[in-house]
């Protein structure tokens, strides 16, 4: 007989600030059924929020996945709810497969400047860790794009001849995404199209990585798990938050759990949605209603820190 783990607690955006563990005081034990060890990460990142990292994804986890990657613009609050959360704890990350100029655009988070406005405790690692952006400091470090990503563009044009109308691609200049949520038929597209991009990939040196409803061919060596890692180790964080919602995600939640058997307190949290890979949601120690919910958990901790 198998048995199935008990399902992550759930907290629906409009009851966040008042129901589940985010509203437990400090000093109390975690909620039952909310239990170790995510529960204890809570508890660390509110009574030591100085100590503390949160690491969040950008689509699907602080925006809403829309048809057109240029449309996803953070969900209601998104913004300000970070502005709070970035003064408070001693790291706030995104952590995302999108560039950074990208990212500061969609967000309209200052791209100069930012730390005085309250944004100094911010970084972004865009392309999976591969681009870092400072709040302190409004500079961009981005390495040069890998030869084989412009071998791959140069011969993208042959390989998509025949792709259906509504795919198209998202060129990152460290990594190339090939979407077909607007095809007919996405899955169909993607299916069709994934064995010659996966072998063109393999040939120029690059991995390609599956998400919703698109397939990345990028970097390999480069996954959220490392950035985080890197990231945890650089600021010596006692706790660590990490939020996501695609497979892009996992390997940061393999961080978090790596993490807590170094004695940091982990709390992997998943924005919830119809496309979300069932493998992140059962590894989620939390999951909350889409970016709505991510929202609310994070006024929420912004509010209990104080
Ligand atoms: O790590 P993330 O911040 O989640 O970025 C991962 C990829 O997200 C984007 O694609 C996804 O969102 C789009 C807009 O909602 C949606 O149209 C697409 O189907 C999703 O897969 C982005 O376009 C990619 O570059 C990111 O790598």
């Amino acid at each position: 007989m198998t048995t199935s783990p008990a399902p992550a607690p759930r907290i629906p955006p409009a009851s966040a600030p008042t129901v589940g563990a985010p509203t437990e005081p400090p000093d109390s034990a975690p909620t039952p059924g909310f239990g170790l060890p995510g529960g204890a990460a809570l508890a660390a990142l509110i009574t030591a929020p100085g100590h503390a990292l949160v690491a969040l994804d950008y689509d699907g986890t602080l925006a809403p996945i829309m048809p057109r990657p240029m449309d996803a613009a953070p969900a209601p609050g998104a913004v300000d709810a970070l502005r709070a959360l970035a003064s408070r704890v001693g790291t706030l990350a995104i952590i995302t497969g999108r560039p950074v100029d990208a990212l500061l655009e969609l967000t309209g988070l200052p791209t100069a400047g930012a730390g005085e406005d309250g944004l100094a405790n911010l970084t972004i690692l865009g392309q999976y860790g591969l681009q870092r952006w400072e709040g302190a400091t409004g500079d961009t470090v981005s390495p040069e794009p890998l030869p084989g990503v412009a071998a791959v563009r140069a011969r993208l044009p042959e390989v998509l001849r025949d792709a259906p109308p509504g795919v198209t691609v998202e060129d990152k200049g460290q990594a190339l995404v090939i979407h077909v949520r607007r095809a007919a038929d996405p899955d169909a597209a993607l299916g069709a199209l994934a064995p010659a991009l996966r072998r063109l990939a393999e040939e120029h040196g690059l991995e390609a990585a599956p998400g919703k409803k698109v397939l990345e061919l990028r970097p390999p060596d480069h996954d959220k798990g490392r950035a985080l890692r890197e990231l945890v180790d650089e600021r010596s964080a006692r706790s660590v938050l990490m939020a996501g919602d695609d497979l892009g995600d996992l390997p940061a939640f393999d961080a978090v759990e790596a993490l807590r058997s170094t004695g940091i307190a982990g709390l992997t949290v998943c924005s919830d949605g119809p496309e979300v890979p069932t493998a992140l949601r059962e590894r989620a120690d939390l999951v909350v209603d889409g970016p709505a919910g991510i929202v609310a958990l994070l006024q929420v901790l912004a509010a209990r820190i104080g």
